[in-house]
């Protein structure tokens, strides 16, 4: 293939119809000031302006549209400016609004520019911002843009060229994933056309990235909740594996089939492929919407074969192949250090908050051996270079390179303040050093063996699960008791779901329900030394707080907690602390049995809440602090943290109904003490002290409402039995209603709601128990184990065993 041919695939229009505008080099550091202002451009039907609305949701910015912008300073719309004052002055009004819109909102803002941003000074605006502020360039698949602006082959092909240009004046790049969930098709219980659910997968992706961008990934998480698994990056937790995933065999795999187990995602690209770009832009954005892990961009030796440039030609398409990586935000992009040391420096000067790993691969017959100096050599390099890891990777035949590897690690690690170092040999005799790597060991799936095509990896590669298997086999990893303890625990499908759990990943723990009364017996359980973690569950979630050492920023607002976890002795003998660098290191060091000497709480529940609370919102229901209110029943551990989830949401207006009028107010006093800075008048939660009195007038009806009663008899509690006043049903724009209790799963409250939704037509989406508890048991899970949980394997069991519960 020739290069301008290469070209032309790389961008993805016919050669000789290269939009002259369009290059791609290294002008940008991506190093962004904190809460520098987010820019979208993009053509139009990209998707921009609901990103936007999603972006400035979730980093709770303000989202200015230039559209808008634009009628605010001229009084009139773009359209009438057009036609009353022609063409040039428009384009003048255009660019100097645009530079206006720009520069006076250099912060805390996402902008959305509209058409302006295709004329070229408006770009060359742009793209000076891009300098010290994320440009994002959101792309989508031609055809769903052509059909959404109904337009004809000329038209479209236009369109799509000039949108090109928006490469030029972007340092980043986001494909906007076709969502199915906007259809409005996959729920029996979306209350209405309108489309209930709408954009939850783009919401969960977009957000993502921008935690990406803004840098705000770890930082947060370790700060709020120390051994979630977010809160760590996998380079700092202890054996870590990376799924490999050729791009040309993407077509033919069932992506989220493939989750158990795996840190990471390594996309090798391994072919050029038509319209390349947009074809890397949309594989990227499927891994990340159905594995939704980290991925690590590689390109393969073998991506040149077959082509006949230049050696110089081959060094600047694998150096645009890679910038190109890290304009799509990869959490991590692999370049080989025996390219040129200066271009490698200037990839690393513009990765932003990508990590870039210093790959060597080495071969038997033409590389020194692993207790060679020269890979202590090697290893400098990487590190003056600026790389964030290093990655050795050996083929051999040698069964002794197992040993000289794990040698090698050593004196690495006896050099204080080392690089992350990822070091095995590949090739059938490989497989020991492959368990015993610490960071992105690469795995297969099984579901991958059965694809001829990928036979040959999996000759010497193992899965997650082997990998996890072999390192318990080692005693390197230690079976460990974990329970579910509580008063009432006999109906519970945590059991299923955490045992489903350690089977997918290979882990040999065993998970128990167990009925306590007292907090000595859950001391008890909890000191051997072999005690994993527990759920507590009724009536423990709050007393629990008087024996833990410490908890997490969200169990200490909610002031419960549903998951505890042992704080070991280390081997440096230091006794943990409520430190967030205490906790990360006791993070560091889960799935080892040892000395239980304290213990740390946190809470998930509200996880479980939060995350069906977005997914179920409508748009015409998103949360406006002024306006939207939100209701509560109940006053338990479980009410708790649904008015967390809500304050978290952005709600400001949250009212809490329970049978016993003394705990809710008792619940209000707290948030109300925690939250007094959210709210102009210092009260976010009011109790409702009778459900035979209107709703209170001079606030709007609640569009979200959660019951946290249970709908059985718990010990001598007689069941709730709660329905909610029809008069307090009013919003016309419906709701969402969550009911927490799974058993029965029919609850009065739910079966009210089904009756409303049929007679009066409203939206109203109806989220049941079964929902909401693998969210919290995910959680769960993961800050046990600090391993990914295999969602869907865990969410299917829940919907698999339920019926056996129920019975
Ligand atoms: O409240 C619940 C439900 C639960 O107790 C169960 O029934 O499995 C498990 C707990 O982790 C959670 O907080």
């Amino acid at each position: 293939m020739s290069y301008p041919a290469l070209l032309s695939l790389w961008i993805g229009v016919e050669e000789g119809q290269l939009p002259t505008r369009v290059q791609v080099s290294n002008r940008w550091t991506r190093d962004f000031p904190p809460n520098a202002s987010i820019v979208l451009v993009g053509s139009r039907g990209s998707g921009k302006r609901s990103l936007g609305f999603i972006g400035a949701t979730h980093l709770g910015r303000r989202l200015i549209t230039e559209d808008h912008y634009f009628q605010e300073i001229t009084g009139i719309s773009r359209g009438e400016f057009l036609r009353k004052y022609g063409n040039q002055e428009f384009y003048r009004r255009n660019v100097s609004v645009l530079r206006e819109m720009l520069e006076k909102n250099r912060t805390g803002c996402i902008i959305e520019c509209g058409m302006g941003s295709l004329a070229s000074e408006a770009q060359k605006a742009i793209f000076e911002y891009s300098k010290l502020n994320p440009v994002i360039y959101v792309v989508r698949e031609s055809e769903r843009i052509r059909r959404l602006l109904n337009l004809d082959e000329k038209d479209a092909f236009r369109l799509e060229k000039g949108d090109l240009s928006h490469r030029s004046c972007s340092n980043l790049e986001y494909y906007n994933l076709y969502d199915s969930s906007c259809d409005g098709m996959n729920s029996d219980d979306n209350g209405s056309p309108n489309v209930a659910s709408r954009l939850k997968y783009a919401k969960e992706d977009f957000s993502s990235f921008l935690d990406f961008v803004t840098g705000q990934r770890f930082a947060r998480y370790a700060y709020e909740s120390p051994f979630s698994i977010a809160a760590l990056p996998p380079e700092c937790r202890s054996f870590t594996y990376a799924l490999s995933i050729r791009l040309s065999s993407i077509p033919e795999l069932e992506l989220e089939e493939l989750e158990a187990g795996a840190d990471a995602v390594q996309l090798k690209i391994d072919t050029f492929l038509p319209d390349f770009q947009k074809t890397i832009a949309k594989q990227v954005a499927t891994i990340r919407r159905k594995l939704g892990v980290p991925i690590i961009y590689y390109i393969e030796e073998n991506m040149f074969e077959g082509t006949e440039y230049s050696a110089s030609d081959k060094e600047d398409t694998y150096f645009k192949v890679l910038e190109y990586g890290l304009r799509l935000g990869v959490e991590y992009i692999v370049v080989d250090l025996n390219y040129q040391s200066d271009r490698v420096i200037r990839l690393v000067q513009c990765s932003g908050n990508s990590k870039v790993i210093g790959h060597y691969m080495m071969y038997e017959n033409n590389s020194r051996g692993w207790d060679d100096e020269s890979r202590m050599l090697q290893y400098r390099k990487a590190k003056s270079l600026g790389c964030n890891l290093v990655r050795f990777v050996r083929r051999t035949s040698d069964e002794g390179d197992n040993k000289t590897v794990r040698t090698f690690l050593k004196n690495i690690e006896s050099i204080p303040d080392h690089l992350p170092v990822i070091a095995y040999n590949i090739g059938e005799f490989g497989r020991p050093s492959l368990i015993e790597n610490r960071i992105f060991t690469p795995v297969t799936h099984p579901i991958m063996l059965s694809t001829v095509s990928l036979s040959k990896i999996r000759q010497f590669l193992p899965t997650a699960a082997e990998a996890m298997e072999a390192l318990y086999q080692k005693s390197v990893l230690n079976p460990l008791h974990f329970y579910h303890l509580g008063i009432s625990v006999f109906y519970s499908l945590s059991p299923a779901m955490h045992s489903a759990a350690y089977r997918a990943c290979g882990m040999n723990n065993n998970f128990q329900s167990l009925q306590v009364f007292s907090l000595e017996d859950i001391h008890r359980l909890c000191q051997q030394s072999n005690f994993g973690g527990a759920a507590i569950t009724q009536p423990f979630k709050v007393e629990i707080l008087s024996i833990v050492t410490a908890i997490s920023s969200h169990a200490k607002a909610i002031g419960a907690v549903n998951t505890l976890l042992p704080l070991r002795t280390l081997p440096d003998n230091r006794p943990p602390n409520s430190s967030t660098e205490s906790l990360l290191r006791q993070a560091s060091k889960r799935n080892v049995s040892g000395t239980v000497c304290g213990y740390y709480g946190d809470n998930t529940d509200f996880i479980g809440i939060l995350n069906c609370l977005r997914r179920n919102t409508t748009p015409r229901n998103v949360v406006q602090p002024s306006k939207t209110t939100g209701l509560v029943i109940g006053a338990g551990g479980m009410a708790r943290a649904a008015i967390y989830a809500m304050i978290q949401l952005g709600c400001r207006k949250i009212f809490l109904h329970n049978r016993t009028i003394e705990n809710a107010e008792k619940v209000a006093t707290h948030f109300n003490f925690w939250a007094a800075g959210l709210s102009s008048d210092g009260q976010v939660v009011r109790v409702l002290t009778s459900n035979k009195v209107p709703w209170p007038s001079g606030f709007n009806f609640p569009t979200m409402i959660i019951s946290c009663v249970p709908a059985i008899s718990v010990g001598a509690e007689a069941p709730a039995n709660f329905e909610m006043p029809t008069q307090w049903l009013g919003s016309s724009t419906g709701g969402v209603v969550v009911d927490a209790s799974y058993l029965p799963l029919d609850t009065p409250l739910l079966r009210q709601i089904r009756r409303v939704r049929e007679a009066t037509k409203q939206a109203w989406v109806i989220v049941d128990g079964l929902e909401v508890l693998p969210e919290q048991a995910i959680a769960q899970f993961e800050l046990m184990t600090g391993r990914r949980a295999p969602k869907r394997q865990m969410r299917q069991e829940v919907r698999q065993n339920y019926h056996r519960y129920e019975a």
